[in-house]
């Protein structure tokens, strides 16, 4: 476990079961020395900094952050490490859920629109680039207002701490710059609400999830700490359901 704060490492493993002192790593890539997977949940710059440093070392890295994947050259680096040292850099469903299906759809081509559809308490969007840099005052927001509308790749670095559910859909669908982003801020929703509608050869998806955000965290899903805890178990499980 690392944290640049050490005091969330304490908090940690005050809080956590049959975990001690020896779970705390100094440097993140210490991590390599003796995990099988490492999973990032802190930010787009450990990605860009760590995902490959790590991969080279052969060890797995599960990310959250994955809309640092906006970066094409990352990406591309990305893959190019993990396939020369045969790690693998997993992308878990997150906050999100649907992906297996449009990742079929997507095989043979047979997916031509991937909207995505995210509706969040305005605090919910609090801090991101794209909300400081637009002046948009979200204390002000009295009803449901659109705020962003953009390809996924543009939606990444506009929201890192909001979208990254985005990049996970095109990486698994149309790819960033073809799945289309819009992001709405609504004073009377209390859940972060996901929509994906897709449509193709396959037939037509559409799935909806309204997840609690994280008690201590308005931005983030309460679900995706969990399913992060799934992707792990699937890992090791010797019934594996789903992708
Ligand atoms: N893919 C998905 O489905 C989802 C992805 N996420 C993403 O997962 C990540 C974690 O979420 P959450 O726990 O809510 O985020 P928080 O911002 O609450 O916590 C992130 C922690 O990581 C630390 N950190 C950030 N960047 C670095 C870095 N470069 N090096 C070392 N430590 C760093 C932060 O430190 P400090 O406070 O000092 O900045 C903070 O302690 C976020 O990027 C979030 O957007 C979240 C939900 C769903
Ligand atoms: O937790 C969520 O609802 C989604 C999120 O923050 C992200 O994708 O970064």
């Amino acid at each position: 476990m690392y944290d640049r704060n050490p005091d969330r490492v304490d908090d940690a493993l005050r809080s956590t079961d049959g975990v001690d002192e020896t779970a705390r790593y100094d440097d993140p890539l210490a991590l390599a020395d003796t995990c099988d997977v490492v999973v990032e949940c802190a930010g787009h710059s450990a990605v860009e900094r760590y995902a490959v440093p790590l991969l080279e070392t052969g060890t797995d890295l599960l990310a959250l952050s994955v809309g640092a994947l906006a970066d094409a050259d990352l990406h591309e680096a990305i893959v190019r490490t993990a396939v020369a040292s045969g790690a693998r850099f997993e992308v878990p469903s997150g906050a999100l859920a649907g992906v297996d299906a449009i990742k079929g759809a997507a095989v043979h081509g047979q997916l031509d629109e991937v909207v995505f559809v995210t509706i969040k308490p305005p605090a919910g969007l609090a801090g991101a680039p794209y909300i400081e840099e637009h002046d948009v005052d979200l204390a002000a927001i009295e009803e449901k207002r659109l705020v962003f509308e953009g390809s996924a790749r543009e939606a990444a670095p506009a929201f890192p701490a909001n979208i990254n559910v985005a990049m996970a859909l095109s990486l698994a669908g149309l790819g960033a710059d073809d799945t289309v982003v819009k992001i709405f801020a609504d004073p009377d929703e209390t859940d972060n609400v996901h929509r994906i509608e897709a449509r193709g050869g396959a037939g037509s998806m559409a799935f909806a999830f309204h997840t609690h955000p994280h008690p201590a965290n308005p931005r983030t899903s309460y679900i995706a700490a969990l399913s992060t805890i799934a992707s792990l178990r699937r890992r090791t499980a010797p019934l594996v359901v789903g992708t």
